[in-house]
């Protein structure tokens, strides 16, 4: 599994040209792109990072790769990130790190974003449980909204407390079974108070490189 997301960093870092801007995805997979990038670094590439996590920011800035702020770029040429699920219309679940709103950000303002998975993440529809980033205050109330729209809604935990976003939020996990109007379920989310942000990207991946056993498949839009 380590060797295929190897092979998908690999494949990724092509999409990645001498003085782009591009924006760093989160996750285990993420992470192999950013030690490909790191090495390219080393060997002269010039380019800079825009971190969509703590914790992608704190792995870059130990392997060398140089940030900016991203509130001093108007456009990131390039995103790179992994996801947890995607479908065949290249709608993703993201936020199984927690990482969903600063990923959204980051996949919006870029001209390509380039999604990288594994194969068994490929499904030709979503059906994973969707993370929604909700804030704390009235949280119950936000997730009784929730319930109503459909979704059983499960508040993630790590260590027996509740899981805290980088923006000091909360996850809620929400089954909907498989989502047959991806768009709809996001905008009905999206209407909710308390709802800050939702791990459905619709319409947004440009690019999806999938790990498919010792090869690696690139679909475009
Ligand atoms: O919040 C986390 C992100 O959406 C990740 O990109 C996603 O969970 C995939 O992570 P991994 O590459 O570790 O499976």
């Amino acid at each position: 599994m380590e060797q295929q997301k190897e092979r998908l960093a690999k494949e990724a870092v092509k999409y990645v040209e001498e003085g782009m801007v591009v924006g760093l995805g989160s996750g285990s997979t993420v992470n192999w792109t950013l030690e490909k990038l790191a090495e390219e670094i080393s060997r002269g590439l010039k380019i800079k990072g825009v971190p969509s996590s703590k914790k992608t920011e704190a792995y870059a800035r130990k392997l060398g790769i140089p940030l900016t702020d991203f509130s001093k770029v108007d456009q990131l040429d390039v995103a790179i990130d992994g996801a947890n699920e995607v479908d065949e219309n290249f709608n993703l679940i993201k936020g199984g790190g927690g990482s969903l709103f600063r990923e959204k950000m980051v996949g919006l303002a870029s001209k390509n974003l380039l999604i990288i998975i594994e194969n068994k993440k490929n499904v030709a529809q979503l059906g994973l449980p969707v993370p929604v980033e909700v804030v704390p205050y009235g949280w119950r109330l936000t997730a009784a909204g929730i319930e109503k729209t459909g979704g059983k809604v499960r508040i993630r935990k790590h260590n027996d407390k509740c899981f805290i976003t980088d923006n000091g939020n909360y996850i809620l996990d929400c089954s909907f079974g498989n989502l047959n109007d991806p768009y709809r379920t996001n905008q009905s989310l999206k209407l909710l108070v308390g709802v800050v942000e939702t791990g459905l990207f619709v319409n947004m991946a440009s690019t999806v490189i999938v790990g498919k056993g010792e090869k690696v498949e690139t679909m475009a839009k």
